[in-house]
């Protein structure tokens, strides 16, 4: 195959980030998808409605120029301090779709995020009750877990009860690493869903580790082991509608990536479908990708599909070795190499 006509796709997990970098991540986004939800992290994080619909606006500015646009659906960051009362104008308003959960100190920006969850009980029966979905970042952050089971473990201690407690609650467990997500989502009851970036599709952690230290394909959670990323890309082929495209693009600048503690976060929003296209085409299931980038989202979402098509041409794809992020730069997943798919 050839060519490869789909609806249109969203981006069901990203980093806009805010200010100076929203020229470039609103101009990658609107290259071709539809609508992104949107990851409330900024410093300081996006908390309340009115911070949320503040954000939009700034997100609809940056996008004034562009030949096209996207719709950026809004989520609102939990904290501790979260009202019920702020969950319910959360879901009375247009803008905001869905509710971000980090335990505190788990992954960038996420320093204000929830350290005691049960406290939180109560909200999370406002979320059902207004049908709010969850959006969890799964990683326990206990000192003795390792890295590499800190999301198997949090799926354990924390999500199998939220999910069974609140029956009704929709949850998106964010950016899947392992195997037992993606047996704990298949045999999940009905509301629970996941996103799949394309670098966790693509890479394993030989990738990050073998041969010396690449700092631009660290991200969290943290890449793990062949087995866990062969059970992703079979969950992101198999046609399961659990499974839906987040690509997670997080940008950082390439002095903040590579520097001796360098912070977690791949940018794909550059060629995201590109991405997710080589993986689906090695696993002869080209045909799957369109449920998974343009209609699973939507059905869980519980929005219309986009009522447009793109087109995916075979062919070399240059990326640049660099990209201007602000007035610093940004490495961009496979910077300098060439990608053998594009977006028509
Ligand atoms: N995934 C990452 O490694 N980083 C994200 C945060 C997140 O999604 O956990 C970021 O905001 O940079
Ligand atoms: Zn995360
Ligand atoms: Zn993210």
């Amino acid at each position: 195959m050839t060519t490869l006509t789909l609806r249109r796709p969203d981006d069901w997990h990203v980093h806009l980030r805010d200010g100076d970098d929203l020229p470039r991540t609103c101009k990658d986004m609107a290259r071709y998808m539809g609508r992104a939800i949107v990851m409330p992290n900024l410093t300081p994080p996006v908390t309340t409605v009115a911070l949320a619909e503040a954000y939009h606006a700034r997100i609809q500015a940056a996008m004034a120029g562009l030949p096209r646009r996207f719709e950026p659906l809004m989520t609102l960051y939990l904290t501790d301090g979260t009202s019920s009362d702020e969950i319910r104008r959360a879901a009375a308003s247009p803008v905001v779709h869905g509710v971000k959960l980090y335990p505190a100190g788990a992954t960038t920006n996420s320093e204000a995020g929830v350290a005691a969850l049960d406290a939180l009980y109560p909200v999370l029966e406002a979320m059902e009750a207004a049908d709010l979905p969850l959006l969890v970042h799964g990683e326990v952050t206990d000192a003795d877990i390792d890295i590499f089971d800190r999301e198997r473990v949090f799926i354990d201690r924390h999500l199998a009860p939220i999910v069974e407690r609140f029956p009704g609650l929709r949850v998106v467990l964010e950016h899947i690493t392992t195997a037992d997500s993606v047996a704990f989502v298949s045999e999940a009851r009905e509301g629970v869903a996941a996103t799949i970036t394309a670098h966790h599709l693509l890479l394993n952690r030989n990738d990050m580790l073998v041969g010396g230290i690449r700092p631009h394909y660290y991200c969290l959670p943290i890449l793990k082991r062949a087995r866990h990323q062969e059970a992703l890309r079979a969950a992101a082929s198999s046609g399961n509608p659990r499974f839906f495209l987040g690509t997670d693009s997080a940008p950082h600048t390439r002095t903040a990536k590579e520097s001796p503690c360098g912070c977690a976060g791949v940018y794909t929003a550059h060629a995201s479908l590109e991405l997710y296209a080589e993986v689906f085409d090695s696993l002869g299931a080209i045909e799957r990708l369109e449920g998974f980038a343009s209609l699973h989202g939507p059905a869980f979402y519980r929005l219309p599909v986009n009522d447009d098509t793109i087109t995916l041409t075979r062919g070399e794809l240059a990326v640049p070795p660099s990209l201007a992020l602000g007035d610093d730069e940004l490495i961009p997943l496979r910077a300098g190499e060439t990608l053998s798919w594009q977006v028509a």
